[in-house]
């Protein structure tokens, strides 16, 4: 635990920042999930920095986590989790405390899937930002490249200008399986694609989340429940060590 003394008199430098928090918050969620090989989490913020949904990889409502199976593995299509999982973003969406979620921002542990990909466009959530992307070979996920991209160009503010280019554009993503939704972007190899700053900005519809700090703790037992005085240490007055204060007197 962080034992460095604090000063009372000015603002604590190591407080989560926005992203950490989000993040945090995607990844407390993902505790609560029974896949035994990925827990995902998902946060949905507004334009205001507020929470507006929060959810987990599960079965869904009313289907039982011990009689659903969590195999990948077997032969037989259902007998695996896949068929029967919610997906962590989706269930964000669907839990969402506000009639809408348009240009919200969504924390989310893995790069989201084709089927998210989809929901998330329609919700007109403007970004994702995601921190692993382990399934990067996954078709899904190669898919859900094409469709964030796809989202900039039709949300709008970039647009190929012309069919020939969108042709070549839509070619450069089918050969590239792991093209990022920035190298689409930008144009990377699309013959006669001249990027314009204006794409440049859209480039960043999916983002990596790199942590600033390795770990977040919580330590429920570093909280002594009967003072109500939660740790780290009581901050020093005027920043006066207690042995200092007793050398002065
Ligand atoms: O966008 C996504 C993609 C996947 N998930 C969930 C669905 C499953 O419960 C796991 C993936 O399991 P693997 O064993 O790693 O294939 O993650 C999701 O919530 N969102």
């Amino acid at each position: 635990m962080n034992n460095i003394p604090r000063s009372m008199n000015s603002k604590r430098e190591d407080y989560l920042d926005w992203h950490e928090y989000f993040m945090a918050t995607a990844f407390l969620a993902a505790k609560r999930s029974k896949d035994p090989c990925s827990q995902v989490g998902a946060c949905i913020v507004n334009e205001d920095n507020v929470i507006v949904g929060i959810g987990y990889n599960g079965m869904p409502k009313g289907c039982g986590d011990d009689e659903f199976p969590w195999d990948k593995m077997s032969h037989n299509a259902l007998e695996n989790k896949y068929l029967y999982v919610c997906h962590a973003e989706v269930n964000a969406i669907l839990n969402k405390n506000c009639a809408s979620i348009k240009n919200c921002t969504l924390y989310v542990a893995l790069f989201p899937c084709n089927e998210c990909a989809k929901v998330i466009i329609q919700s007109g959530i403007k970004e994702v930002i995601y921190m692993s992307d382990k399934h990067a070979y996954k078709v899904q996920t190669v898919a859900s490249r094409g469709c964030s991209t796809l989202l900039v160009l039709n949300t709008g503010r970039p647009k190929l200008s012309t069919p020939q280019q969108d042709t070549a554009f839509l070619g450069y993503l089918r050969d590239n399986p792991f093209a990022t939704a920035r190298d689409a972007v930008i144009g990377t190899g699309v013959p006669g694609f001249q990027p314009t700053a204006s794409r440049r900005v859209n480039e960043s519809v999916k983002k990596q989340f790199i942590p600033r700090q390795k770990q977040i703790v919580i330590d429920f037992s570093e909280i002594d429940w009967n003072n109500m005085n939660q740790l780290p240490p009581t901050p020093l007055k005027n920043n006066i060590h207690e042995e200092e204060k007793q050398e002065l007197t």
